[in-house]
């Protein structure tokens, strides 16, 4: 409880709602972010996260709620402190540097105060920590995608701001080069000590560098987690169908607390605080289902993609439903290849089946508020 007590907000959105025109684009947004942490904002394109971002660095008014940085407000329905007094730095995807500066004077840029040994000094520390040592003097058409995306990350810590948001900062950048910049970044924002928060479409670069993270859609914030948890234990289907790979399926909950699926009798303790015939969707990771050539549970598979160290099967089962499975890439399986599959849940994710139509659903909370979390912590 203690070193609790010293973990500072440093952002905090308190029921945010914001209305643009006659649509609600942010709606009941409450999050908070911890001085240090570095948060991701996950969604589909137009659930609001850009909106979100743009209310936390002032540039949008909010219609109710709060935003408060570092225990101060700042956005509220009737006061919005300005941008530049808010001591927040940006990176956008199209954050281009000013190509006729050099590359310590764009870094330097926003270090209005500063004298020039204090500028020079920083852009040096800067450049060290970016990779990039020696730079000062080029200009940005020196520099390839990735050197010119560092230096504006750089440009945006130089002022040291208490907070850095970051939308999409590197979605031009290919695919490779995306990961490798997510782990630097993450590591450069360490050791500068600067709070974060970064939107993405991308789980791999969210899960690269978030402490935490969250999903968006149609405005919401459905959850706001540690990744793992997000990934483990989903408290909305939206979310378990967004993050990672998986299948929801459908289940039945029985009087002795065990669920008949298409996967066979599942069993877990916490579903003996479930009625009797109650319908259940349950989540179904490629890795709760492992080749097993006894097993009686057997499918075809219908498409395999590579993954590196693994293959990922779709497998259809002889009842017609499609599951996915995971093996060892140097252990092919070849697609119409029959197979066994195993159960093997480390914990059951389940959710009520009422809210199995996922669009314009209304009730965002788990779906069994007193019985089914544990058997989601299990
Ligand atoms: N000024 C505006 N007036 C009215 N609607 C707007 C305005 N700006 C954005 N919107 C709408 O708000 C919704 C959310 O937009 P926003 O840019 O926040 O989404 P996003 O999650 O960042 O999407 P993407 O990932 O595609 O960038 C969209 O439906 C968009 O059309």
């Amino acid at each position: 409880m203690h070193s609790r007590s010293k973990t500072l907000s440093l952002l905090q959105l308190d029921h945010l709602h914001i209305q643009l025109g006659k649509q609600a684009i942010v709606r009941g947004v409450s999050m908070q972010l911890n001085a240090g942490d570095i948060g991701c904002l996950l969604g589909p394109s137009g659930c609001g996260k850009t909106t979100l971002l743009r209310a936390i660095a002032g540039f949008q008014s909010v219609t109710a709620g709060a935003i408060a940085l570092a225990g101060q407000q700042v956005s509220s329905p009737t006061a919005t402190q300005a941008p530049e007094q808010r001591g927040i730095g940006m990176v956008f995807q199209d954050f281009a540097l000013f190509p006729h500066l050099t590359v310590a004077e764009n870094i330097s840029f926003g270090m209005r105060h500063a004298s020039h040994q204090e500028k020079q000094l920083r852009v040096d520390e800067l450049l060290n920590r970016i990779g990039l040592p020696g730079y000062q003097k080029r200009y940005p058409h020196e520099l390839s995608g990735g050197q010119q995306q560092r230096v504006a990350l750089a440009r945006a810590l130089a002022p040291r701001p208490r907070l850095l948001l970051l939308d999409e900062p590197f979605s031009s950048l290919d695919a490779e080069l995306r990961e490798r910049l997510a782990i630097e970044v993450r590591e450069l924002l360490k050791k500068e000590q600067i709070t974060a928060l970064l939107v993405t479409h991308d789980q791999q670069e969210a899960f690269a560098m978030a402490d935490q993270a969250g999903v968006m859609y149609q405005g919401e914030l459905l959850q706001w987690d540690t990744p793992y948890q997000l990934y483990h234990q989903p408290r909305h289907q939206m979310v378990a169908d967004f993050i990672g790979h998986g299948v929801l399926l459908q289940g039945t909950v029985n009087a002795s607390g065990r669920m008949a699926s298409p996967l066979g009798m599942l069993e877990h303790p916490s579903l003996s605080a479930v009625a009797d015939g109650t319908p259940v969707n349950f989540l179904v990771r490629p890795d709760d289902l492992v080749p097993d050539p006894q097993s009686r549970l057997r499918g075809t598979i219908k498409a395999r993609g590579f993954r590196g160290a693994h293959n990922l099967y779709t497998v259809e089962l002889t009842s017609g439903v499609e599951v996915l499975t995971l093996s060892p890439s140097h252990e092919q399986l070849r697609v119409g290849d029959e197979l066994g599959l195993r159960p093997d849940f480390d914990h059951l994710v389940v959710f009520a089946a009422d809210h199995c139509e996922l669009p314009g659903f209304s009730n965002q909370a788990p779906a069994f508020p007193d019985g089914l979390p544990e058997a989601q912590s299990a």
